[in-house]
């Protein structure tokens, strides 16, 4: 048996512990919740079934009662002695992509970042558009390239045309560009036809994770109207490993800004779900900056009541994004369009003014929360590198 040493300044201590789904050399891929630095492997220390498997799914269908019953589980397992086999230090294990991704959408939830992205693409028009304080407005990404933490990310080529060229041309995107948001995972999905009322949001969500949305804006600016983002999001959208269950975000809780208009009631919150969450963009190992969540207009909560209101279904795995977080201050921006202001104001970044992302950059993005102990949680982080596209100039 083994005690798992939790340092007192631990962002994973047991006010946190995230879910993951982690590999040993030679071994299959299982569900592990981390503990300090170490990860725990819950198919051997619960003796269940459910977490042998290469997802979260599984367990995340059992439901709301189930999560709160085994959080309590490993929280009494870690306190005490688990078994040696199920303990590994975590800089012994390879961490995959959490859950089988369902559907992906993404919110705009973001005034500061929606009202800059505004002016920066239609800059003959007012910032924000008639519909965005009347609800939160979202595009369909796509499922199958979401990626964890650690995958290269390749440059994208497609259509680009800038304002003062004729024609489009086919190539590199050259304003490769990242977003800072937070996804929300759900655990249990709903019926076809039955809208999810805004009460049931933490019934149904079981935890969230960092997310970058890649973003080509020259591909993106050219191809967006009328139907939204398309080939400029699509080749990749990256997410931290670990999921950090609804549960370990009580203290987090804030109010949202005040919304103005009242929104129609179905987006009517009883109870606030706004997240006192702080984010840090690191560029090449400098932080750039530190976008906070708790600006965001449309709390998680509202995004998905208005993501099922029409009746469209939910299912385990599904996952929905915030949009952007960008904050009121330029140091507080989650997108390098906005940080540059499209480009003509460089950043210096390693001695160098930079502006849109090179070849064998590296982004991360991490973020930490209050814990319900009085200390900070974190939700560990979403690193990626560019490399060179794959079919340059055809
Ligand atoms: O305003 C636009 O045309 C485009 C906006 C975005 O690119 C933002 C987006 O993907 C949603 C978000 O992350 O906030
Ligand atoms: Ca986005
Ligand atoms: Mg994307």
């Amino acid at each position: 048996m083994t005690t798992i040493d939790i340092p007192d300044d631990s962002l994973f201590g047991l006010d946190n512990l995230p879910y993951g789904v982690f590999s040993t050399p030679g071994g299959e891929r299982r569900v592990g919740v981390r503990v300090g630095d170490h990860v725990v492997d819950l198919a051997v220390a619960l003796d269940d079934e459910v977490f042998a498997r290469p997802a979260l799914n599984a367990f995340m269908a059992q439901g709301h009662a189930r999560w709160v019953e085994v959080r309590e589980r490993v929280t009494e397992l870690v306190s005490g002695d688990v078994p040696d086999a199920a303990v590994h230090a975590v800089a012994d294990v390879t961490l995959h992509l959490p859950f089988e991704v369902g559907d992906y959408v993404d919110f705009y939830a973001s005034e500061h970042h929606a009202s800059n992205l505004g002016r920066l693409f239609r800059p003959d028009s007012e910032p924000l558009m008639p519909n965005w304080k009347h609800l939160p407005v979202g595009y369909h990404g796509r499922g199958g390239t979401v990626v964890v933490s650690g995958t290269d990310v390749v440059r994208p080529c497609g259509q680009r045309k800038a304002p003062d060229e004729a024609a489009p041309t086919f190539g590199e995107s050259r304003r490769l560009d990242i977003e800072a948001e937070l996804g929300f995972v759900v655990g249990t999905g709903s019926e076809l036809g039955s809208p999810v009322p805004i009460e049931e949001f933490a019934e149904r969500v079981f935890g969230a994770v960092l997310v970058n949305d890649w973003s080509a804006r020259d591909i993106q600016s050219w191809e967006y109207v009328p139907l939204g983002p398309f080939l400029g999001k699509s080749f990749a959208t990256s997410v931290s490993p670990w999921v950090v269950p609804l549960l370990a975000l009580q203290k987090a809780r804030v109010a949202t800004p005040p919304q103005d208009p009242t929104p129609l009631p179905y987006l009517r919150e009883n109870a606030p779900w706004g997240l006192d969450i702080e984010l840090a963009v690191e560029w090449n190992g400098e932080v750039v900056s530190r976008p906070p969540y708790r600006e965001m207009y449309w709390s998680p909560a509202q995004m998905l009541a208005h993501l099922t209101v029409n009746g469209a279904s939910t299912r385990t795995g599904d996952l929905y994004a915030s949009g952007t977080i960008s904050g009121p201050e330029r140091d507080q921006r989650g997108a390098f369009i906005e940080l540059t202001w499209g480009g003509k104001e460089p950043v210096r970044v390693g001695g160098e003014e930079r502006t849109f992302l090179q070849d064998g950059d590296e982004v991360a993005l991490t973020a930490t929360a209050p814990g319900a102990s009085g200390g900070r949680i974190s939700f560990g982080e979403v690193r990626n590198r560019i490399v060179p596209a794959n079919h340059p100039g055809r």
